[in-house]
């Protein structure tokens, strides 16, 4: 038996279809397309690659793409002097700064400095809190891509054991929050969780944010598990190239799971596509207009 292949790819095209469908109205309304600036510091490549990935996403939904580059030597007051001038920017519905910041700079002093109304991301303290006491707020991009991807599966989640591998703030909790939402019967697993195989095991839905290549496995899975592999690990492959691989053993999991995320092609492209439906939603929200239906 083999489970079948989540296509993320595929649904995240189908979501960037529906935003860039829903664009031109807003354009029509207000006279203006939405927009999200984006502002990455320092040289990283691979976080360069993720940002004109975002912008030329953004650019072909319709709206308006920002992009701010900043040395690595910028201090975190020049940082926030931006997220300031940005959150006064009528132009700019979202904003996202690229993590990881440069050591020095701390996240949270510039997560906080964004306007939570214009946080895409939902890493604001703000959008957090309303997420975890059940008010509208922006949700952060891969943990809804997530749900939009398991719903999508299984319907009704109600009563489903889900265990989320990974406590971040910015993937392992939310997503434990959106799963709780939908009444499913929530587990959160985090490095010092004993017997991370038998508590995996229980689960009708897994999602593993663990940042580590390939380490659940397929025989710690209850079999016909839905898996949602959000890890992006790039590990070294044949001779001197790289490949990317997730949290989960694809391979093994694949075997005894009813339905799987592959990586490259599952949760990364949901990110982007979702990152783009909720700068949409924001811009509605901050001209006080109905978000469209069905996104
Ligand atoms: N597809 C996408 O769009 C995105 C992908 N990612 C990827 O998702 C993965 C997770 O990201 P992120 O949440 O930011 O990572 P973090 O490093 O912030 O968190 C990792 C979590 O995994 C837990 N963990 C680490 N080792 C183990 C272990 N051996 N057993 C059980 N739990 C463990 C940690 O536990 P503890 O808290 O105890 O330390 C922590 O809670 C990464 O591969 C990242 O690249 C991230 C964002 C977006
Ligand atoms: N403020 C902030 N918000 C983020 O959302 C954010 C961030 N910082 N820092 C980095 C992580 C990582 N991330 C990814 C987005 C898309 C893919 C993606 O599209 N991946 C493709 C493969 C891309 C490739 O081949 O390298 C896929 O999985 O198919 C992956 C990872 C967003 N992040």
């Amino acid at each position: 038996m083999s489970g079948d292949i989540i296509d993320g790819k595929a649904f995240a095209e189908r979501l960037r279809q529906r935003v860039a469908e829903a664009v031109p109205q807003f354009v029509e309304t207000e006279a203006r397309a939405p927009g999200l600036a984006v502002v990455i510091v320092g040289e990283d490549p691979a976080s360069h690659v993720y940002v004109r990935s975002k912008g030329k996403a953004t650019v072909a939904a319709g709206m308006a793409s920002f992009e701010h580059r900043l040395p690595d030597t910028t201090s975190q007051e020049e940082l926030i002097a931006l997220v300031e001038q940005l959150n006064l920017d009528d132009a700019v519905d979202g904003i996202l700064v690229q993590l990881p910041l440069p050591a020095g700079i701390d996240d949270k002093a510039v997560i906080e400095a964004i306007d939570p109304a214009k946080d895409v991301d939902g890493f604001h303290v703000a959008n957090a809190g309303r997420l975890a006491v059940g008010e509208e707020g922006l949700v952060p991009c891969t943990p809804l891509g997530c749900l939009m991807l398991l719903k999508d599966r299984l319907g009704d989640l109600s009563g489903l054991e889900a265990v989320v591998v990974g406590r971040s703030n910015i993937v392992g909790k939310p997503m434990a929050q959106l799963l709780l939402q939908q009444n499913c019967t929530v587990t959160i697993a985090h490095s010092r969780t004993r017997d991370l195989p038998g508590v995996v095991r229980r689960a009708d839905i897994v999602v593993a944010a663990v940042g580590r290549p390939e380490m659940i496995r397929g025989d710690w899975l209850k079999p016909g598990a839905t898996v949602i592999d959000v890890g992006i690990n790039r590990i070294a492959g044949e001779g001197d190239r790289t490949r990317l691989v997730g949290d989960v053993d694809f391979e093994s999991a694949r075997q005894v799971a009813g339905g799987i995320t592959p990586v490259p092609g599952g949760v990364g492209p949901m990110t982007i596509a979702v990152l783009l439906r909720n700068t949409l939603v924001a811009a509605c929200a901050r001209a006080g207009i109905a978000p469209p239906a069905g996104l």
